[in-house]
């Protein structure tokens, strides 16, 4: 049972905490094209919530409103209980969310660990003129942040390639690296964009396990949006429902998987 300000506790025993995001009678435009239309949601501390629909539907849109990059025009969203304005990349990073790409964001040339220590970078405190000049504080933080990353590479098991170029991985492994950078972030709020997309089954499963043990293990809140609705369903506490920019369902997955709306919107039921 969901209670409004405690959370919940899931099938399989996790407690689920308050509120950490709120989507309120969210609108978003493009011209005269209406991506989201008057959504409300919420995202709950601990949770795995999955944002699914069919192509088109507004995912993208709507993933990119909840990392700020795009503004709504109508409604407004609440972080941590407050309104929160609009802001620039490094202002989201700084509050602890991160994010990966649909289309892999990775520096190609660049070895694993090179790629996963740039997600380090909002943390850096100090400049990198005395990074460079590996001085005193610098050279502590350096360490610091190599150990963050280390341990990640360790927790995904992509130990053996730290040092080749991201250009040599296959798809699946590129995909696994791009969490890898996303959590040396540390964030709150992991964001992960289509992350089973273009993958054969094998890889979809290992996708699947680190996303559920990323998420028992650093207690990391993740919103995720996804096309292929049998993949999330064994992942999430809680999926949205997205289709033509509306919401047609939200609920645990089995709610979701019982909703008319949602069968006639998979199986391309004609709209009004
Ligand atoms: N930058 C943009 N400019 C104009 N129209 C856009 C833009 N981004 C999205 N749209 C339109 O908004 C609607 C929703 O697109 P969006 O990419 O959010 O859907 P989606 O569910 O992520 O689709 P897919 O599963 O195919 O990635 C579509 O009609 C799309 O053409």
């Amino acid at each position: 049972m969901l209670d409004q300000s405690q959370g919940y506790t899931t099938e399989d025993g996790r407690k689920i905490g308050g509120v950490v995001m709120e989507m309120r009678n969210i609108t978003l435009r493009f011209g005269g094209v209406e991506a989201i239309k008057d959504i409300s949601f919420d995202i709950r501390e601990g949770e795995i919530r999955a944002i699914i629909g069919p192509n088109g539907a507004g995912k993208s849109s709507m993933l990119n409103v909840i990392s700020g990059f795009y503004v709504p025009q109508e409604g407004q969203v609440f972080y941590k209980g407050a309104p929160r304005p609009a802001m620039k990349p490094y202002q989201v990073a700084q509050q602890g969310i991160a994010r990966t790409f649909q289309n892999i964001a990775l520096f190609e040339g660049m070895s694993v660990l090179d790629n996963v220590m740039t997600g380090r970078l909002t943390k850096m405190k100090t400049g990198l003129f005395s990074q460079a000049l590996w001085l005193g504080k610098s050279e502590k933080e350096e360490t610091e942040n190599r150990e963050v990353a280390e341990k990640i590479i360790d927790f995904l098991e992509i130990q053996a390639i730290r040092k080749t170029p991201v250009s040599r991985l296959p798809y699946g492994l590129k995909k696994r690296v791009e969490l890898a950078r996303a959590l040396a972030a540390e964030p709150s709020l992991l964001l992960l964009d289509e992350p089973m997309a273009g993958m054969n089954v094998e890889e979809k499963e290992d996708m699947s396990r680190f996303i559920l043990d990323v998420n028992d293990e650093f207690g990391t809140t993740i919103a995720l949006i996804e096309h292929d609705m049998g993949v999330v369903m064994d992942l999430s506490d809680r999926v949205v429902v997205m289709d033509y920019g509306k919401k047609i369902g939200d609920g645990t997955p089995d709610e979701v998987r019982g909703n008319q709306a949602v069968i006639d919107a998979y199986l391309g039921v004609a709209h009004d």
